[in-house]
């Protein structure tokens, strides 16, 4: 079967690849696939913390969490009473049984989430969303439906998509972000936004990086392997890695977990996307073996 629903989520099927999805947080908890150099093997290409809490009492430290509508700490009057990164990845979201793409080329599922008691009691924005995930060979999709419900007010949100992807933080470069503004959530003393003069960014030290108007494809490669991300409509990037020093501070990060991954991150997150009642729109990442 190319969907199979067990143990609070989904799970695709598509030749030696897999995905796995939970209905918590929408989250994707796993994406596996051989490559050139591993042909008949499943390789886990996403990092989840051994540490990390599946049983929906707190967000998934790992995968790809949804960040909706709030990114870090709401700074906007709407958003005023969500927790960091919105209500998106600790909310349970639906599953209609259907599949949305099966043959040769894809699997395809859609959930969707919208507003409950817990939701509306902190946010009173009327919306729909729909997250479609899609597994094809070497690749897997999101991507997030925003719709306003409203019929008379628009809606103000950031949203994007957390990916944490498994590497050897120590030898990933991720390209091209040479010359874009970002804001430097580390360096608690700069104020105002720097310029990446570098090539290739590097996680080796802490790194907390929000880039602004970005390019919205991305190379990340250490030796012996790479994803690339395509992007539409999500014009900034995250670049994080806490490393040990802040990395020993979070509490469901397995012991070293820093060193296995990087969170290459695109989204809306600087300034808000506003959609008018009634409308759409869609943030879409394809992430690729490279
Ligand atoms: O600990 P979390 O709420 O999952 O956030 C994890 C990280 O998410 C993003 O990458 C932010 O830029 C970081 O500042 C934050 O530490």
């Amino acid at each position: 079967m190319p969907v199979q629903s067990h143990d609070g989520g989904l799970t695709l099927t598509l030749g030696k690849s897999s995905a796995r999805i939970l209905f918590y947080g929408a989250t994707v908890t796993s994406w596996k696939s051989s490559d050139a150099s591993h042909p008949d093997e499943s390789i886990e290409r996403l990092f989840v913390s051994t540490k990390a809490a599946l049983d929906g009492s707190k967000p998934i430290r790992g995968g790809i969490p949804v960040v909706f509508p709030c990114f870090g700490a709401p700074s906007h009057p709407e958003h005023s009473a969500l927790s960091q990164h919105g209500f998106a990845r600790n909310s349970v979201w639906k599953w209609d049984g259907e599949t949305v793409l099966d043959n040769e080329n894809g699997v395809s599922v859609r959930l969707t989430l919208e507003p409950t008691p817990e939701i509306t009691a902190k946010y009173k924005k009327p919306f729909h969303l729909a997250y479609v995930v899609t597994l094809a060979k070497n690749q897997l999709s999101t991507d997030l439906h925003v719709k306003n419900t409203s019929t008379d007010s628009d809606i103000e949100f950031q949203a994007l998509f957390h990916n944490y992807i498994h590497a050897p933080a120590h030898e990933v470069s991720i390209t091209p972000l040479k010359g874009l503004k970002y804001l430097d959530k580390v360096d608690t003393s700069s104020d105002g936004l720097k310029t990446e003069e570098r090539d290739a960014v590097d996680v080796r030290t802490s790194t907390d990086s929000v880039y602004e108007n970005a390019p919205g494809s991305y190379e990340v490669k250490w030796p012996g392997g790479g994803i690339g991300i395509k992007t539409k409509n999500l014009k900034d990037v995250v670049v994080w890695n806490p490393q040990a020093e802040a990395g020993k501070k979070i509490g469901d990060m397995e012991d070293g977990g820093w060193e296995r991954y990087v969170c290459v991150e695109p989204g809306y997150v600087r300034g808000f996307e506003k959609v008018e009642p009634g409308k759409s729109w869609i943030g879409h990442q394809t992430l690729s073996l490279l």
